[in-house]
């Protein structure tokens, strides 16, 4: 029993769970064959769901995860107090509508890295492991600082030397959000082995290149940041204490890489998943629509003091900024896969983001900006750049995020660390050389950094800020291209 008096989910109290609810598959026979690092909350309503939905068809199949958490020593002692069960409450846009409600049970170990590194390799390394997921976030894949012991990254290098000597294929997949998120892991590892030759065998590069293999993938579901309120709410819908309850939107994606070799035997399809041939074309409609517009709406919002995105999606001015980004520049520029309908995409993702229902705020969307913003927005300033069409509203958000992490820090909250390339850009050094930070910080290619069709724009949006105009005039004015 917990301090609110409701018995806390467990093995034990599991039973006490409708039956729709929960695994009907015996937790004590699913077989570990995935190790997952990065134990965030998108890992648990997203892959973690995949898994789970897989061990319900194919329980006897090793679709049980260990979930391995870098620093989080209080959600690995959670998890292991719960024998690792967790709720994920899915919310659509149809408020008259019951959330679904399911407790997850493909997550059957977890281990923390800060605390056990030689049994995070271990774990890693061992013969039933087939498949590594990682959700470590962007600045994940940048350079680690320290020894390979020290880094998630570092520990699957030295794992998959391991792997290496003892025959053991694997399968990698890389769950964030990044373009050609495989292909930047696999650079990374190899980055990593070449900076600390005296730590791996010299015959890793080539293995990492053939042995191992790194299918891209592309995931999508809007999984904010979690708060005492949802999981008081999660724990309210269970009827048991739930430390780790997810509240989720109820869409589900994830297309991965179809290439040899892929986990091809598992029946993906079954667990909502799909393979495809086409998946930088997935991958750039994804972040060129979906992703800009929500750091559209992130920054924007912030600017304006509005602290939800459905709040920042449902303002007038904010609503029309993304409607003219998505008509002028992010749907012109994209390269749809076969079958899709970039308009109907762009229009349900609209409306995702004004769903009430979801706590999402624009603070967690807000993080990072140096990191989203290029894989948000080159390939859309690209193509603008070709098709002689000015960038106004890419220019007006990357202006608004200078601004905002400039000359307002107030308006991110706490949980949000400075960005990591944003330290040395103060308003004077962006009055000095918007393309420079343009090219430095935020790493847009050389042709794009020094457009005058962008540079003109931003320079006079953030010089009109940092002077003290309101953001909301700019954002009015950006909306109606006056
Ligand atoms: N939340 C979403 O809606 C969503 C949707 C699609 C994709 N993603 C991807 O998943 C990532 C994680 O999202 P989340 O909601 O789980 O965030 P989270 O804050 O709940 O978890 C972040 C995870 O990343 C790890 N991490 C952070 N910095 C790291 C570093 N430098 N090296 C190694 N690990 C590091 C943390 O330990 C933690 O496990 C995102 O950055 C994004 O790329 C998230
Ligand atoms: O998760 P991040 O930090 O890469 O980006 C914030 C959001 O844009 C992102 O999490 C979306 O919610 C997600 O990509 C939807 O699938």
């Amino acid at each position: 029993m917990t301090g609110t008096g409701r018995p806390r989910l467990d093995a034990r109290s599991l039973p006490l769970v409708d039956t729709g609810r929960r695994p009907s598959y015996d937790l004590d026979d699913v077989r570990v064959g995935v190790v997952h690092l990065g134990f965030g909350a998108f890992h648990r309503a997203h892959q973690a769901v995949a898994f789970d939905r897989l061990l319900e068809r194919f329980p006897n199949e090793p679709w049980g995860v260990c979930a391995v958490a870098n620093t989080n020593a209080a959600l690995v002692r959670d998890a292991r107090q719960q024998d690792h069960l967790f709720t994920v409450v899915t919310v659509g846009a149809d408020p008259s509508a019951e959330p679904a409600v399911r407790v997850v049970g493909s997550i059957r170990e977890s281990l923390l890295a800060s605390e056990s590194a030689e049994a995070v390799v271990a774990r890693l390394a061992a013969p039933e492991i087939h498949t590594i997921t990682l959700t470590i976030t962007e600045r994940g894949y940048a350079p680690p600082p320290g020894a390979p012991g020290d880094s998630l990254l570092g520990l699957l290098a030295l794992a998959l030397d391991r792997r290496r000597a003892a025959g053991l294929p694997v399968t990698v997949l890389s769950c964030d959000n990044l373009v050609d998120n495989g292909t930047v892991l696999r650079a990374a590892l190899l980055a990593l082995v070449d900076r600390h030759p005296g730590a791996f065998s010299a015959e890793l590069p080539a293995w990492l290149g053939t042995r191992a293999r790194f299918p891209r993938s592309v995931v999508d579901r809007i999984v904010p940041r979690q708060t005492a309120a949802d999981r008081d709410r999660v724990s309210g819908l269970l009827g048991l204490d739930d430390a780790m309850g997810i509240v989720a939107e109820e869409s589900f994606h994830w297309t991965i890489e179809a290439e040899e070799g892929v986990a091809a035997e598992a029946d993906w399809a079954g667990a909502g998943v799909v393979l495809s041939p086409e998946i930088d074309r997935v991958q750039q409609l994804k972040l060129q629509l979906l992703n800009a517009t929500h750091s559209l709406l992130a920054y924007s919002g912030l600017a304006l003091g509005i602290e939800r995105i459905s709040d920042a999606a449902r303002h007038p001015d904010i609503a029309a900024l993304a409607a003219r980004f998505l008509a002028a520049e992010a749907l012109p520029s994209v390269v749809a896969p076969a079958g899709a309908d970039p308009e109907a995409y762009a229009d349900s993702v609209l409306a995702r983001f004004a769903s009430p229902l979801l706590p999402d705020t624009t603070a967690r969307v807000a993080t990072d900006g140096s990191q989203k913003i290029p894989q948000r927005f080159t390939a859309t300033l690209l193509a603008c750049k070709e098709g002689g069409r000015p960038p106004r509203v890419s220019a007006t958000v990357i202006a608004l995020w200078m601004y905002l992490r400039t000359a307002r820090p107030d308006a991110f909250s706490d949980e949000n660390a400075p960005d990591p390339r944003l330290d040395t850009a103060t308003p004077d050094t962006l009055r000095a050389s918007v393309s420079a930070v343009l090219a430095d910080v935020v790493r847009l290619p050389a042709e794009v950094a020094t457009d005058p069709d962008l540079l003109g724009p931003l320079t006079h949006a953030l010089t009109a800020l940092l002077r003290g105009d309101p953001p909301a005039g700019l954002i009015a004015e950006a909306a109606t291209g006056a």
